[in-house]
Parts: structure tokens; C-alpha cells; sequence
């Protein structure tokens, strides 16, 4: 095997590192073993050359991508299926590949088949009854069937209960008919929906016995399971190009009166009888269940890609050198900036702050769906508000610092030979998809008024709001990370108050509920993301604390250091919440400073080391800027020269359009 010249900016970054980077990495994984099967994995999909590219994906018309993803699609499935332990739940399957990334070093763009995955099978699961699940979830994971999960339509995606679509309950042939009846009634943005997808979980108005009897879901071949012609009373189409998923196949779709039979109603929560009865179900929110699922996968997705985008950013910051810091030095690694650090070392801190955050949710996710499935509702609306604050939490702090991660490597950012303007166009549509940010913000601020209101009645509030009840005075500021944390509440605590109180006075001032809501949702948004806040925090130390007792002292030190620098980095760009809500003086912002430049300073030597226990192969990272091995240079210019217009030493358009245009003949 060639040996491979590492850069020697990179080496001796590595040679700095004060702690053992397999250690981390098999913190990161969650022991030793799940390292070892996680690489397994990794060397398995890999060793396929046939789910490699030979032409750069970017270089491929909008028809040849779709092609393409769907080959690759088909046979990646085939080579993870051989993997699957059979003796696995899904729960322990999804918690034990929280950390796999492999996805990435097949699609830079995404599988057309996600939506199967993510949202097909989990709607079977948790709206199917027993005889449904038997049936269908059988032949959706023998891929007998390909699904999706179309929801959103042309004119609605937020506001479900707009929905136009109907399914109208007809007793004499115990069949649903099912209906578009305006062009915003189109099925719109599903993935897969378009060419690969031949059934759906289609969720539409239920009408039964002439009564709208709410959202529900309803399982719908859209296409002949032989030909892939869409069945008739079906129009189907893809919705065209985007910013980023344009290997999704994300599509379109009507319904002319397309009857199906009775028991395509997913009925595990509410039925319709053979007469057209309706039973509810015990609440008419467990219809919604396949977004809070996907919502706290989410969380996950956004500290993966994340700690893509900064691995590259980090390692390229090791090998780039521009400008001067002393007149009579050598042109420094950009990485001794103080502000090239500010802006990077927060990414890695952000990413284990999430992936901490996401495996924490996940069980807490488990342990409610239990409860649900033994017909315990209790802690349903915990779960809803937890789920949607973290998605949007991880959602923008992950654009954010993708995006911050690109700038980072100047203009080499820009080239897709980077893979960063891809990695932003997957995570900045999580702060649409699954709910929109400022909407689930606004579901996260009514629950929280709905405690404060229980708070003043004296009720015992939900763990994660708790911290509402205590009405004692932060007297001191300390300054430790406990103290912010502690800081932080009392800001989310401060601004719901001061929001619900402008809600009550706008109500006072005659203004109707909804009025007085819609004038106070900027301070509702901003004391939901507040509350956000301090549940990240406080779930990042706590669950480190918890997690990283048993590792040695230096890799310790290093993970107390991101801890530390997560909670000081978010203190200071809330200064002005913690100066109105915390005893905050100015002697203490400063101090806050100085220890933010000093962490910046001992995390330097550690910052490659840190990515590198991120453990991101090259095939994942896709980057001419990132690789291992740091050819940054040697890398952009193979990349370069894959262009097609490289091929060729004259392009025709010279002699066409060029040459006579010059010549004035043109
Ligand atoms: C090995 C496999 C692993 C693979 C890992 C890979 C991970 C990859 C992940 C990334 C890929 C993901 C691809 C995703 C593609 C995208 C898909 C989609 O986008 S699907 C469509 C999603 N759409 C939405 O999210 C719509 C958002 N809108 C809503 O949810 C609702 O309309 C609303 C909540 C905003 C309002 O609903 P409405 O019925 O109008 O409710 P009310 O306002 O009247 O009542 C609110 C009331 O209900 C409670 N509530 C609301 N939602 C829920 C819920 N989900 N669960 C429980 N309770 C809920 C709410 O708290 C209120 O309660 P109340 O007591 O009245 O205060
Ligand atoms: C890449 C991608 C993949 C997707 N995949 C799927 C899929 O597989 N299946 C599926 O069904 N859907 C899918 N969607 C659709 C997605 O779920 C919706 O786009 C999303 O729910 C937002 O709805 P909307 O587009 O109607 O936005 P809108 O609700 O129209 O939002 C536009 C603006 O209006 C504001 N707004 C709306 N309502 C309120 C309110 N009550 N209060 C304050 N402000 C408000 C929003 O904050 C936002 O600023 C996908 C979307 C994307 C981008």
C-alpha cells in the first residue's frame, strides 16, 4: 500500500495534541465496540467501488443525478441490509448508528429512498393497527413497496388543519374517495414522490357521514407495483430543481376522486367503521406522531453534518497560510488567528453539545413512546415541546455554523470540490422541513405559557420547565459553568414572564386572544429559544459530567474545555438577556471575555485532534479542503481538472460564438 505524506502543518498539529484521539472517537461512538462495527460498516460499504462516482456528481445533468442516486440507492441498501443485526430493535438500530455518516460518502445530496426510511416505515409503525403493521411494514422492509410521506400541499405545509386534500368515506362500496379539489390542494414536497415512490401515507381530511372529522392518514399506491405507471386518478410529477436535496426526488401529487378501500386508513389511533362511524382516538395529536419522530432525529442529523462542515474547515485552517502576524515570521496557519479560532472552535463545540443532546432526546423519545403505546398520554406534550426546541435549535446553529465554516476557508469554500455549500444545502432546509422554525418556536412558547399559568396554580411542573418554579433571586453571578447555566434559566424565566404579561396587557387593551398572541409572538419566539438555550446547556454538562467520568484526565480536560466554552460563547452573544435578567456587571463581561480567549488559546493545540476523533472518513468528507492527509492544494487542482470543460484545449463555443463576435462579424 502507497504511503501516504501527510502534510507536515497537519502532522505536527497532530504530534501537539494532548490527549489520545481513539479515545475520543470511542467516546464520541459510545465505547470501544460501537468504534469497531461503526469502521466495520464504513469498510464494507466502501470496499463497493460500484457506489463510488466516476464522474463528480456536480458535473451531472438534473435526469443523470436522479439515475445515478437511484443505482446507487438500490445497491447501498442491498449492502447494509447484509449488515443489519437481525437481533436488534429499531431503537437499539437507531441508537447504535446515531454516528454513522456513510449516507454522505454515497449521496453528497441525499437518497431519494430517505423518506422510506425515515418517514414511511415510522408512520406504519405509529399510525398503523396491528393487522396493518403486520402487513404493510413487512413488505415496506423487504423494499416489496417504496413509500413517502406526503403531507404538505401546494398551498399548506405549516398549518395542518388548512389542509385541502379529502378523503371522503363512502358506505355502500366501504371505500375512501379520495380528492384534490383546487390546484393548493396538490400534494407538494414530498421525497421520492416524484419517480420512486409507488405508495404513500397520503394524511387528508377525513369525511365521514357528511362530518370533517380531522387529519388522517391513509396508506395509497400511487403507481402499478409492474409498469411504475401512476394508476389512474393519480397526477404525479417532481417539483423541479433546488438549493440542495435535488437527489431526493421531492414531487408533486393530485388526487381526480381516487377511491381506495376501507382499510387503508391507518387506523391505530382513530377508525372508521364499515357503516362510516368515526371513533377518535385518545388524542387527536398522536395523528402527528411521525414528525415528532423525525424531529428528534433531526437533532442528530444537524451534530453529524456539523461536525463534517467543521473537520474540513479545521484541517484546511491547519494547512492554509495567509498573511503576516510578525513583519520578520513566516505567513502563519490561519488557524493562529484568535478570530479564525472564535469563529471554528465553537463548530465543534456545537456538534458534541447536540450529539450529547440528540442521544439524551432519543431515550427520552423511547421512554415516552412506551408510555404511549400502554395508553399512558401524560408526558406527550413534554415530548412535543422538547422535540420541537431542539430541531430548531440544532437547525439554525448547525446553518450557522456551516455556513460560518465555509467562509472560514475564503474563497475555497465556494468550490463544491469543498463540499461545504453542499453541506449547507442539507441543513438549512431543517429549518423549514418537520415544522417550520418560528411555528414550532411559537408551539414551544404556548406550552410554556400553559406552565406558567400551572405554576401560578400551584401544579407540579414538567422536568424540563421546572426550573419555572423557582422564583429565588439569582443573587450572586459566579461565573462557573453551573452558575451560567442556573443564568440561563433565569433569562428564559424573565422573558416568558415578560411576554406573558404583554400578552395579558394586550388582551386588557381589548384586543382578542389570538390578537394579543399574534402582537406578543416575537417575545413568545424569544423566550421559547431562550428556554431552548438552557436546556442545551445544561444537557450538554450534565450529560458530559455523567458520560466522561471514567476517561482519562487529559481527553477530560478537553471536553470540560468545549463545555466550557459552549456556555461562555452563548452567555456572550446573550449579554444583553443575562445584563437584564442576572446580576451581571460589567467586571464580570470582562471576565467572561478574558476566559473565552483563554480557552480559545488551550483548545488551539487540541483543535485537529478534535476533529479527528470525529473519525469522518475522506470518502464522507467528499473534500478537497478537508482530507486527512491535507493535500489541500494537489486536491483542488485534480478536482479542477475533472471539469469537463477541462477535456478539451479549445472549446466549440470559440469558433461559434467567440471568435466571430471579436472579429465583428457577429
Ligand atoms: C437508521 C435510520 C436513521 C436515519 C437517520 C437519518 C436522519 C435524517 C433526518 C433528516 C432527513 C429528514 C428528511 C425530512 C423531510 C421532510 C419531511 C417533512 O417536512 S414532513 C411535513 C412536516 N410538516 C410539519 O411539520 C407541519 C408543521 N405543523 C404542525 O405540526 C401543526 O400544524 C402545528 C403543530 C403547527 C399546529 O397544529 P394544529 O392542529 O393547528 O394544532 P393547534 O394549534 O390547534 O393545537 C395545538 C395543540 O396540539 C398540541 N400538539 C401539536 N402538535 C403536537 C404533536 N406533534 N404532538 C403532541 N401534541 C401536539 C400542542 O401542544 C397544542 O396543545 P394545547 O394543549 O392545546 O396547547
Ligand atoms: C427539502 C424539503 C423536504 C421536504 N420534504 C417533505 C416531505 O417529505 N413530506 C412533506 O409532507 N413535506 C415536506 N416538506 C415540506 C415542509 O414540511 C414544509 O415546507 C414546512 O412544513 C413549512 O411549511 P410551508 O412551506 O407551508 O411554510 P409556510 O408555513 O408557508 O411558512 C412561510 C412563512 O410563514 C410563517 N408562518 C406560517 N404560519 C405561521 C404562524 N402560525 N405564525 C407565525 N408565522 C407563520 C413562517 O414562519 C414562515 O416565515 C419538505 C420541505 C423541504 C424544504
Amino acid at each position: 500500500m502507497a504511503k501516504i505524506t501527510v502534510n507536515k502543518d497537519l502532522a505536527s498539529e497532530r504530534a501537539k495534541c494532548e490527549f489520545n484521539v481513539e479515545e475520543l472517537t470511542n467516546y464520541l461512538d459510545g465505547g470501544r465496540e460501537n468504534t469497531a462495527r461503526r469502521r466495520r460498516m464504513e469498510d464494507k460499504v466502501l470496499s463497493v467501488k460500484e457506489l463510488r462516482d466516476e464522474i463528480p456528481e456536480e458535473y451531472l445533468s438534473h435526469k443523470e443525478k436522479y439515475e445515478n442516486a437511484i443505482r446507487k440507492a438500490v445497491l447501498f441498501y442491498k449492502v447494509q441490509k447484509s449488515l443489519d443485526d437481525p437481533n436488534q430493535s429499531d431503537h437499539e438500530r437507531i441508537r447504535n448508528s446515531y454516528r454513522s455518516t456513510i449516507t454522505s460518502a454515497i449521496f453528497k445530496d441525499n437518497s431519494p429512498l430517505t423518506l422510506h426510511i425515515v418517514m414511511f416505515i415510522p408512520a406504519i409503525i405509529g399510525q398503523g393497527n396491528d393487522e396493518q403493521r403486520e402487513y404493510w411494514l413487512k413488505r415496506a422492509k423487504n423494499m416489496e413497496i417504496i413509500g413517502t410521506y406526503a403531507q404538505t400541499e401546494l398551498g399548506h405545509g405549516t398549518f395542518l388543519r388548512g389542509l385541502e386534500t379529502t378523503a371522503t368515506y363512502d358506505p355502500a362500496t366501504e371505500e375512501f374517495v379520495l380528492h384534490s379539489p383546487t390546484l393548493t390542494a396538490y400534494k407538494w414536497w414530498p421525497g421520492g414522490l416524484a419517480h420512486t415512490a409507488n405508495y404513500c401515507v397520503v394524511m387528508a381530511i377525513l369525511y365521514t357521514k357528511s362530518k370533517n372529522c380531522g387529519i388522517q392518514p391513509f396508506i395509497v399506491q400511487i403507481r402499478d407495483e409492474e409498469t411504475h405507471m401512476p394508476l389512474p386518478g393519480i397526477k404525479l410529477g417532481e417539483i423541479g430543481a433546488k438549493l440542495g436535496y435535488n437527489t431526493v426526488n421531492n414531487g408533486f401529487l393530485g388526487f381526480d376522486n381516487h377511491r381506495i378501500p376501507r382499510d387503508r386508513m391507518l387506523m391505530r389511533n382513530a377508525q372508521v367503521s364499515k357503516d362510516g362511524t368515526f371513533t377518535a382516538g385518545a388524542n387527536s395529536k398522536l395523528t402527528y406522531g411521525t414528525m415528532v419522530y423525525v424531529r428528534v432525529l433531526i437533532v442528530n442529523n444537524m451534530a453529524n453534518l456539523l461536525a463534517k462542515a467543521v473537520t474540513i474547515a479545521i484541517r484546511y485552517s491547519a494547512v492554509r497560510r495567509q498573511s503576516k502576524l510578525k513583519p520578520e515570521d513566516p505567513e502563519p496557519q490561519i488557524l493562529d488567528y484568535v478570530t479564525q479560532q472564535h469563529k471554528l472552535f465553537i463548530g465543534i463545540a456545537t456538534s458534541h453539545a447536540y450529539s450529547r443532546t440528540a442521544l439524551w432526546l432519543w431515550d427520552h423519545y423511547a421512554k415516552v413512546t412506551s408510555e404511549l403505546n400502554a395508553g399512558k398520554l401524560d408526558n406527550l406534550p413534554e415530548l412535543h415541546s422538547l422535540a420541537c426546541c431542539l430541531k430548531v435549535l440544532s437547525s439554525v446553529d448547525a446553518a450557522v455554523f456551516v455556513e460560518r465554516s465555509r467562509l472560514a476557508c475564503g474563497g475555497h469554500g465556494y468550490m463544491l470540490s469543498s463540499n461545504l455549500p453542499q453541506t449547507y444545502g442539507l441543513v438549512t432546509p431543517a429549518s423549514t422541513f418537520e415544522g417550520e422554525n418560528t411555528v414550532l418556536l411559537l408551539q414551544v412558547a404556548r406550552s410554556l405559557v400553559k406552565a406558567w399559568q400551572q405554576m401560578l396554580n400551584g401544579r407540579q411542573l414538567a422536568p424540563s420547565m421546572a426550573y419555572l418554579a423557582d422564583q429565588k433571586q439569582l443573587d450572586r453571578w459566579d461565573g462557573s459553568v453551573n452558575g451560567i447555566i442556573r443564568a440561563f434559566q433565569k433569562v428564559a424565566r424573565g422573558k416568558l414572564a415578560f411576554s406573558v404579561a404583554n400578552f395579558e396587557k394586550y388582551q386588557k387593551m381589548g384586543l382578542s386572544r389570538e390578537d394579543a398572541w399574534n402582537k406578543a409572538s416575537v417575545q413568545l419566539t424569544a423566550a421559547a429559544e431562550s428556554h431552548g438555550r438552557a436546556i442545551v446547556v445544561q444537557v450538554f454538562k450534565t450529560e458530559t459530567d455523567r458520560i466522561a467520568s471514567s476517561l482519562s484526565p487529559p481527553l477530560r480536560k478537553a471536553l470540560d474545555q468545549l463545555v466550557e466554552l459552549f456556555t461562555l460563547y452563548w452567555a456572550l452573544e446573550r449579554l444583553g438577556d443575562l445584563l437584564l435578567y442576572s446580576p451581571l456587571s460589567e467586571v464580570d463581561v470582562r471576565d467572561m471575555q478574558a476566559r473565552y480567549e483563554e480557552l480559545l488559546e488551550k483548545i488551539r493545540p487540541n483543535a485537529v485532534g478534535l476533529v479527528d476523533g470525529f473519525d469522518i472518513r475522506d470518502e464522507i468528507l467528499n473534500s478537497a479542503l478537508g482530507a486527512y492527509d491535507g493535500r489541500v492544494y494537489e486536491r483542488l487542482m485534480e478536482e479542477a481538472l475533472k471539469s469537463p470543460l477541462n477535456a478539451e484545449p479549445v472549446n466549440s463555443s470559440f469558433h461559434k460564438y467567440l471568435k466571430p463576435f471579436m472579429q465583428g462579424k457577429l
